[in-house]
């Protein structure tokens, strides 16, 4: 399969390059990269006025497979990747069995190869069942092909076990993924705490239980020298604290996801159950700190905690909905229209955050690149397409997302993997 690819607008998020050139793509790598090139080839993709850049990376996703299948299966849920530009995911081991073992590793591993191409890298749980008691067995689920630890979902409670893991995480090399809310703080609470909560006479989940849980985690990062990654940043205050730890040279990297910098809990008023997510939506100023923090590199990914429910479990009252949020087909259209369009961030930045830094923070060291002989991993679209989000229109099982409605600017064309088309725009 030869793929010619003429006229886009190449961004290198390596470089922080923006260059109008041609691709030529063979045997699943990229090996030509110029102006003009002129090749025969099997498939030519006229790219003119549209971007072109290495397939997103979304280095937290919940796929719910095996055992929550009716909320999403591992092949609607990398369709939905592939409609939302993202030829890799990282899979949380939430599941039903929990992926604490070689045997759920391969499972997972096993299903994603029969599906429609994009990458699927299983996370391990830190903890048996994840009930936050004894280690997972790291070293056999790293030899399975566990890429990283995460109780994601849960916050490990117990800082002795998560001190042990995280001494065995750094020998084995592994990140260790972290869900940060106290759960003294946060359990039975739907919202955050503050101005909605009150309104509704709720119990909330106050900021301090993501903070105080990022403190920790990164004074164990310090000790034992594991790498850190903290998941779903919610908080200013978050983002303060990781910027004051990698300064003291803590090996501790974040995420944040589209849903924190553009929507806060007032949300919950109009929206409800669909707007309830853990860690929950903030307040204006949590969102500029976020922002702040994406735009000093504090913040090193955008990642979109795609969290699949049922319609059935997300119709239920907010108090007894169950918290998540689908975002796979919406994250680079949402990124797009609120940091690109309004001039905070430049295109490199954004796509960098989407591709380069999650994949050298999960040591993808093939991916989320686009120069010679790199990966043929690539997302193609249109920035200034203008489109109305329509859960309908998803290739995921579940519609549970609170920007339905939405008019946003940036569309996926084409999505590429290993040099073939696995979804085109039409
Ligand atoms: N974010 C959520 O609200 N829910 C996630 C778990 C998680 O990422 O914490 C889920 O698995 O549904
Ligand atoms: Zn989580």
């Amino acid at each position: 399969m030869k793929l010619l690819i003429q006229h886009g607008r190449v961004v290198d998020p390596v470089s922080g390059t923006v260059s109008i050139q041609d691709l030529y793509i063979e045997n699943g790598k990229v090996v030509q990269l110029e102006k003009d090139i002129r090749q025969e080839a099997d498939q030519v993709i006229d790219a003119d006025g549209l971007v072109v850049c290495p397939g997103l990376v979304d280095m937290h996703v919940h796929l719910r497979d095996p055992g929550l299948t009716y909320k999403e299966d591992i092949f609607t849920g990398t369709a939905a990747a592939a409609h939302g530009g993202v030829t890799s995911v990282a899979c949380m081991a939430n599941t039903d069995p929990v992926v604490d073992n070689p045997e759920q590793i391969r499972y997972v591993k096993d299903k994603a190869a029969q599906a429609n191409g994009v990458h699927v890298y299983p996370i391990a749980a830190v903890s048996l069942g994840m009930r936050g008691e004894e280690p997972s067995d790291a070293d056999a689920l790293k030899k399975a092909g566990a890429i990283a630890l995460s109780d994601d979902g849960c916050n490990v409670d117990n800082a002795n076990l998560m001190r042990d893991v995280m001494i065995h995480a750094k020998r084995l090399e592994l990140p260790v993924l972290c869900h940060c809310e106290d759960t003294t703080m946060v359990e039975g609470r739907a919202v955050n705490e503050g101005s909605v909560s009150r309104q509704l006479w709720l119990e909330g989940r106050p900021a301090i239980a993501e903070e105080i849980m990022v403190m920790r985690d990164a004074m164990l990062a310090e000790e034992t020298g594991a790498h850190v990654h903290i998941c779903h940043v919610s908080t200013a205050k978050s983002v303060d604290i990781i910027r004051r730890m990698k300064k003291r040279g803590v090996a501790i990297t974040c995420e944040t996801c589209p849903q924190y910098f553009t929507l806060t809990e007032d949300e919950i008023l109009t929206q409800g159950s669909m707007a309830r997510v853990n860690p929950p939506l903030r307040t204006a100023k949590d969102i500029k700190g976020i922002i702040t923090g994406l735009k000093d590199g504090t913040i090193d990914a955008i990642a979109t905690d795609h969290a699949p429910h049922s319609a059935e479990e997300k119709s239920r009252p907010l108090t007894r909905a169950p918290s998540g949020m689908v975002g796979l087909e919406t994250s680079l259209a949402i990124t797009l229209t609120e940091l690109y369009h309004t001039g905070k961030m430049k295109l490199p930045e954004i796509i960098k955050r989407m591709t380069y830094t999650p994949a050298s923070i999960l040591h993808l060291s093939s991916k989320g690149r686009l120069s010679l002989g790199s990966d043929a991993d690539i997302t193609i679209f249109d920035p200034e397409e203008v489109w109305t989000i329509d859960p309908e229109q998803f290739a995921s099982k579940a519609r549970n997302t609170p920007f339905a409605g939405r008019e946003v600017k940036g569309k996926v064309k084409y999505t590429i993997v290993g040099g073939n088309v696995i979804y085109q725009d039409r």
